[in-house]
């Protein structure tokens, strides 16, 4: 009987990610044996720098990549979000598994929603994506820079002088915190999600055929299909998960509804375009190519320009 090695980076999170994928697998009848190998990666090991200042691309991936093509480790369950736009010859995203709350949650100290918070109240959260779409609801709080995993963050609530923060609902969620800690889910039409947040990405190599069929068992179509116009979208604005771009599908019927975003990240200028069709990829490169009509890659660019400063 085969063994399965996954390579998962060692937060809480990511191995509760991989378990819950075991897990699938387990109940979709795969008869393998699995063993989880923990890798520290480079954004792991950086936590005292804005992410984006240290090139987030790929920053949660690459270690993780290496052990793959040293054939250390098969397969690798990412959060989609820290997926680059575009892999390395060799590897695949070999399955998409259905997709957890893509929502932002709110999370306050005194428990008020983002409306209510006091003027002037202080919004922990070191994206730029919600940032920006922060102030642009909020002009008059101040944005501090918050970093560290999911724990680490709710701790530094508490403990500094954050009045709230914001982080991926998907995250709490997993860890079963979801209900009890949240203030409120911050609706896409307050704040559009980073493209594929709340999903996860199974990623092996190209030519492990045996378990590219097992990890079809567990793919999602719907994830798969609306992520698929997200993740065309973000690719063709050449945008990191750093950089204020957002996007999120849904299915209406048997269309892909498409809400993209590019925006300042003092969210001063906020672009936002729904887009909807039948096939993901060409609703991807609407969205982008009305962005870039408006001007979002001049926006993309000098966002990118700051962070090389
Ligand atoms: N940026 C790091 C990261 N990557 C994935 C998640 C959470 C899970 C997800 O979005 O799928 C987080 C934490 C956060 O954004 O608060």
């Amino acid at each position: 009987m085969r063994k399965i090695v996954i390579g998962s980076r060692k937060s809480n999170l990511a191995l509760t990610q991989t378990e819950w994928v075991i897990d699938q697998l387990k109940k979709a009848g795969v008869p393998y044996e699995f063993e989880i190998k923990k890798i520290m990666t480079k954004g792991d090991k950086i936590l005292d720098v804005t992410l984006s200042k240290v090139g987030g691309k790929g920053l949660f991936v690459k270690e993780i990549e290496q052990e793959m093509f040293d054939k250390e480790i098969d397969m690798a369950v990412h959060s989609m979000k820290d997926m680059p736009s575009q892999l390395p010859e060799g590897l695949i995203i070999s399955s998409i598994p259905v997709r957890e709350d893509h929502r932002d949650a709110f999370v306050s100290n005194d428990n008020v929603s983002l409306t209510d918070l006091p003027e002037g109240a202080v919004v922990g959260t070191s994206s730029l994506r919600r940032a920006a779409q922060v102030l642009a609801a909020r002009p008059d709080v101040e944005i501090k820079s918050i970093r560290g995993n999911i724990e680490t963050r709710l701790r530094k609530m508490k403990e500094e002088d954050y009045d709230a923060i914001v982080l991926a609902a998907a995250g709490l969620i997993r860890m079963g915190w979801g209900e009890e800690i949240v203030t409120e889910f911050l609706d896409p039409d307050l704040c559009v999600p980073a493209v594929g947040q709340g999903a996860l990405a199974i990623e092996c190599r190209e030519d492990d055929q045996e378990l590219r069929e097992l990890l079809q068992k567990i793919n999602d179509q719907y994830t798969a299909h609306t992520v698929s116009a997200e993740r065309t979208f973000l690719h063709l604005l050449e945008g990191g998960c750093q950089i204020p771009i957002a996007g999120y599908a849904h299915m209406e019927k048997d269309e892909v509804v498409l809400t993209a975003l590019v925006a300042t990240s003092d969210g001063k200028t906020v672009l936002k375009e729904v887009v909807k069709g039948k096939n993901p990829v060409e609703v991807g490169r609407e969205a982008a190519e009305r962005m870039k009509a408006r001007g979002a890659q001049k926006i993309v660019d000098d966002a990118k320009e700051e962070l090389d400063q």
